[in-house]
């Protein structure tokens, strides 16, 4: 939340110092996290009572988590926390997706120190990707915790619990924050000297992470006390649930002026906090659930039980679907069924068409049969793809990426699409799509064909699809770095096995040098223009999700462009009637992307006057289309990676000496940029100074960067 909302926040209401902070528990099924979780919480009483009542050698029998076990507990040594417990089974990855993105939070990673090596180096990698696919910017911190140190020679444990940590700390070093402690513990014991150093630790962390938290705001202290008391009054019985209305209602018990627009504010930091989950759903009121584990195991848990889990779980019939008899079935106890469904609805895990029957995607076994994408003869057919492909061995896309993809499919194309776990496909007019997830899950092939040879029609569908799977990124799994790639078009049409691609820096060099370009592997060579079918790539969607995100208040630019006559006011209202934020911003984008060229230009001004760094991403989106035929300059680099310039350029200072002192600037020029209020304004002011000036000023500039602040350096001179 920025600062100044923040600030706001705490003025009206004033603000009580928060003494919490969350501990997430991960790691495979039955590596032991329900029960170190019990050792952690035991006090000393009932840690010498087990001790006499039990030899710890006796096994237990393993009760398997459902869904996510949440709850507030005190631990011994460390205080409150709000402990998080993650069933380890693949199939509930997909809604872990949904919690997963913390403030304030410490996550956990246990594995099985019996397990063979290799098994203990995938399950805790997995785990990393994962944690860091979901918290970009922000280093969280890890601890890993080897389990049944009991069954092993405790030097060769320890060992071996090294070495991980040792390999894990220099993969994730620059995501993660991976505690530098190695933890082996037999998890069924309390009183033991690693459980002892693990509070510690966790004691230290809550203490430097309550340094940094920020006061909440009292009305939220005060909405806390009451949520039990509301579960009871206000809600269904069955359901702790309450729809916008109901909950301001309520909350006007507290403050009778209470302001909704700040009451939605306080009550994201609630839900940052993990005492309620708020879900604002773009076409109805937001819905507040306000226990998080009546959600989060009583209907998750049963929602993706796997085969033999020993709870009810979801039916599915033969062609994938859930009747609403099953969902009536299987809930009846702990829900009402049309607040359930549409709860699900909402939190997009599930889609219907017609209301009986349901498909959750997250939920489907079948792959993708090859009969369902075939070659065709026709003799004018076109393909066309694209590839989204993670970057770095430590990213995954999130478990939860695939099956929202498909939800968003459901909602948002015309014809139905067919789904299965891996894939979908599409149709609309004479245009099919196909999304492909590749076998190692590592990468998103989106391709489209016209047997009529439509290429308007296939760019049109394939931007769709792009839309889609970049705006779910951004959604849930932002912390992924994702390259993009062409695919290749005469691969597609040979219905190859697999999807072959180019570099966008390939097809970018071949477009400047003649237009071919020579696959490196399949020893054929394609033309550039029979890869791409949009000449110019929408200048909206290459940095769409940031758009998006920088786009938090329409208002101001609804009012410029309504003024400009780009927009009419019923176009403003269709706007302004989203429910979010960012699809405010979405149906913005996707209203001026119909515009024309020319109202692109004056969204561009616009946006320079009332959200400049929105303008910047325009810009090196721009830069970037240009890019194929003009050869690079470093005025290109600073426009093309100016908004990661304006970030990282926080100092101008020490910059503004070297280049004043090598004739680079003048004087008057510095003072100029040093008058900007805000640091992104000096920085932007340099950029456009240094832009006006010579090649060998903008050398000099380039060297100095390399001296004062190489991380900058390095970024600009990418490409
Ligand atoms: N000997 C020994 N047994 C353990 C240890 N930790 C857990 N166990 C046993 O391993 C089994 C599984 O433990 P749980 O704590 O239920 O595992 P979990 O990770 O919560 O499993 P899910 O809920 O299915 O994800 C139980 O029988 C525990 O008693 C340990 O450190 N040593």
């Amino acid at each position: 939340m920025q600062e100044k909302t923040y600030h706001e926040l705490l003025q009206k209401s004033g603000g009580v110092k928060v003494n919490r902070c969350k501990v997430f528990v991960f790691g495979m099924a039955e590596t032991g996290k329900s029960t170190f979780k019990e050792s952690l919480q035991r006090g000393l009483v009932a840690a010498l009572l087990q001790g006499l009542s039990k030899p710890s050698s006796q096994e237990e029998p393993h009760h398997p988590t459902p869904g996510v076990d949440v709850g507030t507990f005190h631990i011994p040594g460390v205080g409150e926390v709000s402990l998080w417990d993650f069933a380890g089974q693949a199939e509930y990855a997909v809604t872990h997706s949904m919690f997963m993105d913390a403030e304030n939070t410490v996550f956990i990673v246990l594995y099985n120190i019996m397990d063979d090596s290799e098994t203990q180096k995938l399950q805790v990698h997995w785990w990393l990707c994962f944690i860091k696919s979901c918290n970009p910017n922000r280093q969280p911190d890890v601890i890993l915790v080897a389990s049944h140190a009991d069954k092993v020679s405790r030097d060769r444990g320890l060992r071996q619990a090294a070495h991980l940590l040792q390999l894990m700390t220099l993969e994730f070093k620059d995501h993660l924050r991976i505690s530098d402690e190695v933890f082996l513990m037999n998890c069924r014991e309390t009183r033991t000297p690693e459980m002892d150093r693990l509070k510690k630790l966790l004691a230290k962390m809550k203490m430097a992470m309550s340094e940094h938290q920020r006061q909440m705001p009292k009305l939220c202290a005060e909405i806390i006390k009451q949520l039990p008391s509301w579960c009871k009054k206000k809600c269904s019985p069955k359901c702790p649930v309450l729809r916008w209305p109901g909950y301001v209602e309520a909350v006007k018990e507290i403050d009778p002026l209470v302001d909704e627009e700040f009451l939605r504010k306080f009550t994201i930091l609630l839900d940052h906090q993990g005492e309620i989950i708020f879900n604002c759903p773009t076409s109805s009121d937001p819905i507040i659930v306000l226990k998080p584990n009546w959600f989060c195991t009583d209907v998750i848990g049963p929602m993706m039980a796997p085969v033999n889990f020993p709870i009810p779980r979801l039916a599915r019939t033969s062609e994938g679907y859930v009747t609403r008899a099953e969902i009536q079935r299987v809930f009846q106890d702990v829900a009402d069924i049309d607040l359930l469904i549409t709860l699900l609805q909402e939190f997009q895990l599930c889609h219907t068409y017609n209301g009986l029957e349901f498909i959750f995607p997250g939920l489907l076994t079948q792959t993708m049969p090859s009969d369902k994408w075939q070659l065709t003869q026709e003799p004018k057919v076109v393909y066309f793809g694209k590839q989204v492909q993670c970057a770095d061995s430590t990213d995954m896309f999130s478990s939860g990426f695939f099956p929202r993809v498909q939800t968003r499919l459901m909602r948002e194309l015309e014809n139905h699409p067919l789904l299965w776990r891996d894939g979908a496909k599409c149709a609309d007019m004479n245009v099919e799509g196909l999304i492909k997830l590749s076998p190692d899950s590592r990468a998103v092939n989106i391709c489209v064909r016209s047997a009529q040879g439509d290429k308007v029609q296939c760019g049109k569908m394939l931007q769709q699809l792009e839309i889609i799977i970049a705006d779910v990124l951004y959604d849930c799994s932002p912390g992924t770095g994702t390259v993009e790639n062409v695919l290749t078009a005469r691969a597609l049409k040979e219905h190859r096995e697999e999807f072959y691609s180019y570099g966008k820096e390939e097809i970018s060099k071949a477009a400047a040098e003649g237009g071919t370009t020579p696959h490196p592997t399949l020893g054929f060579t394609e033309q550039v223009s029979d890869l791409l079918c949009r000449e110019e790539e929408d200048l909206l969607t290459r940095n769409r999700p940031e758009l998006v995100q920088t786009l938090r208040h329409v208002e101001p630019i609804l009012d410029h462009l309504q003024t400009c006559g780009i927009l009419t006011i019923e176009e403003c209202d269709v706007i302004r009637a989203n429910g979010t934020p960012q699809d405010r911003a979405r149906a913005l984008l996707d209203t001026v992307g119909t515009k024309g060229e020319d109202a692109l230009q004056v969204f561009q001004s616009v946006l320079r006057e009332v959200e400049p760094r929105a303008a910047d991403l325009l810009m090196s989106s721009m830069m970037s289309t240009q890019r194929t035929d003009e050869p690079q300059g470093i005025e290109d680099q600073l426009t093309r990676h100016r908004p990661e310039l304006v970030r990282s350029l926080s100092h101008v200072e020490p910059l503004l000496d070297h280049l004043q002192a090598r004739d680079v600037i003048s004087t008057e020029e510095s003072d100029i940029i040093r008058t900007r209020s805000t640091s992104q304004e000096r920085a932007r002011a340099l950029l456009d100074t240094v832009g006006t000036k010579g090649g060998d000023a903008r050398d000099v500039f380039s060297a100095v960067l390399e001296e004062v602040n190489p991380e900058a350096a390095e970024m600009m001179l990418s490409t």
